[in-house]
């Protein structure tokens, strides 16, 4: 049977984004949200992380700096009782840098590649599912996945009249989104 999940994005919902976030001492967890996890958690959600990282391709930092910090963030959040379904991350960029991830590619949001072999490998209920992101780009990515609910947090980018609009709902950070869903039934 299918399940609902919640996609995460990464930087500004789980963490702060100061930008290019690549080492363990600039990753910052948001207050409440390792909590916020764990409680999503016990209401029957999949937790899915979809993070675009264009530092890659930019050559800010590798691939391997990258599987690295996110060891780190699992063990983190292992500690503190959540476990991750599962982690997509898009190493690309169509122009910036110029090694072999500066290419056009269908997983960077607001591109639905990253939903796509989500729902896949993980047997995800798109219609039961909710997008927690900071830009208009993750609501963009997950509607084209055909997520059902699109919702941004203000713990991150300053949200815009498009996101604002696109939104079914704005909450300050990830504790209250969390708070405010249903129990998977
Ligand atoms: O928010 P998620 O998807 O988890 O990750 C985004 C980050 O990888 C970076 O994405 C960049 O966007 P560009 O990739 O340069 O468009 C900028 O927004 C950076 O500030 C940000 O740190
Ligand atoms: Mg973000
Ligand atoms: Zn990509």
């Amino acid at each position: 049977m299918s399940t609902a999940a919640i996609f995460l994005d990464r930087d500004g919902v789980i963490n702060q984004d100061s930008g290019y976030i690549s080492k363990r001492d600039d990753f910052i967890f948001i207050e409440g949200a390792i909590d916020a996890m764990k409680l999503l958690k016990e209401k029957g959600y999949q937790l899915v992380v979809i993070t675009n990282q264009s530092g890659i391709a930019r050559g800010l930092f590798s691939e391997d700096d990258f599987i690295r910090l996110t060891e780190w963030m699992d063990w983190s959040l292992a500690d503190r009782g959540v476990d991750l379904d599962g982690l997509y991350f898009c190493p690309h960029h169509p122009t910036e840098g110029n090694g072999a991830n500066t290419k056009p590619c269908d997983c960077r949001k607001p591109g639905p590649g990253m939903f796509h072999d989500a729902i896949d490998e993980l047997d995800i209920d798109v219609s039961a599912s909710y997008m927690v992101g900071d830009k208009v780009s993750d609501l963009k990515a997950a509607q084209a996945a055909g997520v059902a609910h699109l919702t941004l947090v203000r713990t991150g980018k300053e949200i815009t009249a498009e996101g604002e609009a696109l939104a079914e709902a704005v909450y300050p950070s990830l504790v209250e989104f969390a708070q405010n869903i249903a129990t998977v039934v």
